[in-house]
């Protein structure tokens, strides 16, 4: 977007809270970002054009210039290390790396396994630890893989703990914290930097603000 930004959104999970977010931060979004199943959502009155990708994809966006600004889970950006900068830890849809397993058990001596979505961060992981691991990629339901043999650890992100232990697993260690952030494409970042400030900017009173511990829309007015 010539005279604004595109701001690459994750589908899913991360969504609702930075639609929010922005909201708090005074920017009006239409009921669009509510219930529609558009990809491309202009919101011309805000200069704004949102494009929702994959979280997965969103870097990759952003990387490419698809979109200027983006939103990503650390964990994406751990795992990709797509060449953008990251501007502001938005403090949203916390959770955490970790290494989990079957209770009791070590690694196996001789090749042991990881099955992961996450083959760099684990990789690294395991690396720095001194252990050489075979790591196996997967897509999700990533818990299957040490129930049925298949790797004898895992790497992936926990938040309520609850399908480690309905699945019988512990977890070993935590790797990383992840919250979301927001990226921005470095050429953006040189050429429209007056519109990335304010939305950083923006987007900074309202993270301060809410970790400053009030309750959420207790004076939400004041920003
Ligand atoms: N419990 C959680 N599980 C996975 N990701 C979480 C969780 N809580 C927060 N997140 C954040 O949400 C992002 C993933 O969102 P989401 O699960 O919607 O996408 P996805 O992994 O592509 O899912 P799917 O492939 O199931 O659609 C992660 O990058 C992470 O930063
Ligand atoms: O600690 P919890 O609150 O249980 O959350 C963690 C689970 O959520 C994610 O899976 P997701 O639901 O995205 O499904 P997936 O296995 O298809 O990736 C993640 O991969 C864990 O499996």
């Amino acid at each position: 977007m010539k005279n604004g930004l595109t701001i690459a959104m994750p589908k899913g999970r991360i969504f609702e809270e930075a639609v929010e977010l922005l909201r708090k931060a005074g920017y009006k979004l239409p009921q669009e970002f509510d219930e529609s199943r558009k990809l491309i959502i202009d919101v011309p009155e805000e200069n704004l054009r949102f494009i929702l990708a994959k979280p997965m994809d969103v870097a990759t966006y952003v990387e490419h210039g698809g979109a200027d600004v983006g939103i990503a889970g650390k964990d994406v950006l751990l795992e990709e290390e797509r060449d953008v900068y990251e501007l502001l830890d938005l403090n949203i849809s916390y959770c955490y790396l970790a290494v989990a397993g079957l209770p009791d058990t070590e690694m196996n001596d001789v090749a042991p396994r990881v099955a992961t979505k996450y083959p760099k961060v684990a990789e690294a992981y395991f690396r720095e630890q001194g252990e050489q691991v075979e790591i196996i990629t997967l897509n999700g339901s990533i818990e299957l893989a040490p129930l049925i043999g298949l790797a004898d650890r895992i790497v992936d992100i926990v938040s309520t703990g609850r399908t480690l232990k309905e699945n019988g697993l512990v977890e070993y260690e935590k790797i990383e914290d992840v919250t979301s952030r927001l990226i921005v494409n470095p050429v953006s970042y040189r050429m429209k930097d007056v519109f990335i400030d304010e939305l950083v900017a923006r987007l900074q009173e309202v993270v301060s603000y809410e970790m400053g511990g009030l309750l959420k829309n207790e004076n939400p007015t004041s920003y």
